[in-house]
């Protein structure tokens, strides 16, 4: 494929340098591409300008641009890692290879942000550093998504990938025997679990309520370091 006849990406923003605030990268240094548009629609999701048309216009939200030129932004910045989010970022997969490519042969490690329903091109999960896979547990997806939320072809592919980190955003520990089954039934490693949460305070006090028994069942447990710091606070 020529550069020519490469589609844009739908981009809901850039922004950086910050820290990744979710994962096993917590902490470090990284710019984000934030793609837009989701094919899941969750309640709770803290990017719905990235797919929600009845509360905003994606055709303002959001803005074409090549690929060649996001890649151009992030290598004029010197940070490491750059996270490609959404929305659902592997929508765009085919057009965000060539960047993740390019990204890569410059010394770059790029982990993409998936609610993990699409399967990974073989070219593009070699060119991922990671696939951070946020499945989509029952309380937090929407009713209409039930039948879409897990996808087990998806799953497998992109725990065949070698890349995939199981992040899962819980609100009780409730929730995480829910995660327990998906581990049984899919193999899952290594499992993160994370807060869900938009303030300081909620993502405390739900950390310090799952913590113990996280650690019982031998997982990881990350905050939403951008969370605590600095709130919902849009491009951090
Ligand atoms: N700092 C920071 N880290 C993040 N990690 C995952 C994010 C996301 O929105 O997917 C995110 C985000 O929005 N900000
Ligand atoms: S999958 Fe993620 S981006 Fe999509 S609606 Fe759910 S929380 Fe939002
Ligand atoms: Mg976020």
């Amino acid at each position: 494929m020529t550069a020519a006849t490469v589609q844009p990406l739908l981009v809901a923003e850039t922004f950086g340098p910050t820290v990744q605030g979710e994962g096993p990268s917590c902490g470090q240094q990284a710019l984000f591409v934030r793609l837009s548009r989701c094919n899941l629609s969750c309640p709770a999701c803290d990017t719905p300008y990235t797919w929600d048309t009845t509360r905003f216009d994606l055709r303002a939200e959001s803005t074409r641009r090549r690929a060649d030129d996001v890649a151009s932004w992030v290598l004029s910045n010197s940070a490491r890692l750059v996270v490609v989010t959404g929305g659902e970022p592997l929508l765009q997969q085919e057009q965000l290879l060539p960047m993740v490519t390019r990204l890569a042969e410059h010394g770059r490690k790029v982990e993409v942000e998936t609610n993990g329903t699409i399967a990974p091109s073989p070219a593009l999960a070699e060119a991922v550093s990671a696939f951070n896979v946020s499945v989509k547990l029952a309380g937090f997806a929407a009713d209409r998504d039930r039948n879409r939320r897990i996808n087990p072809s998806a799953i497998n592919a992109l725990a065949a990938s070698g890349k995939a980190v199981w992040k899962f955003v819980v609100s009780t520990v409730d929730d995480l025997g829910e995660i327990a089954e998906l581990q049984h039934i899919y193999g899952l490693d290594p499992i993160w679990v994370m807060p869900e949460g938009t303030t300081s305070r909620v993502v405390i006090d739900r950390a310090r309520r799952i913590a113990d028994e996280v650690i019982t069942l031998g997982w990881n447990l990350t905050p939403r370091l951008h969370v605590l710091l600095w709130g919902d606070q849009r491009g951090r």
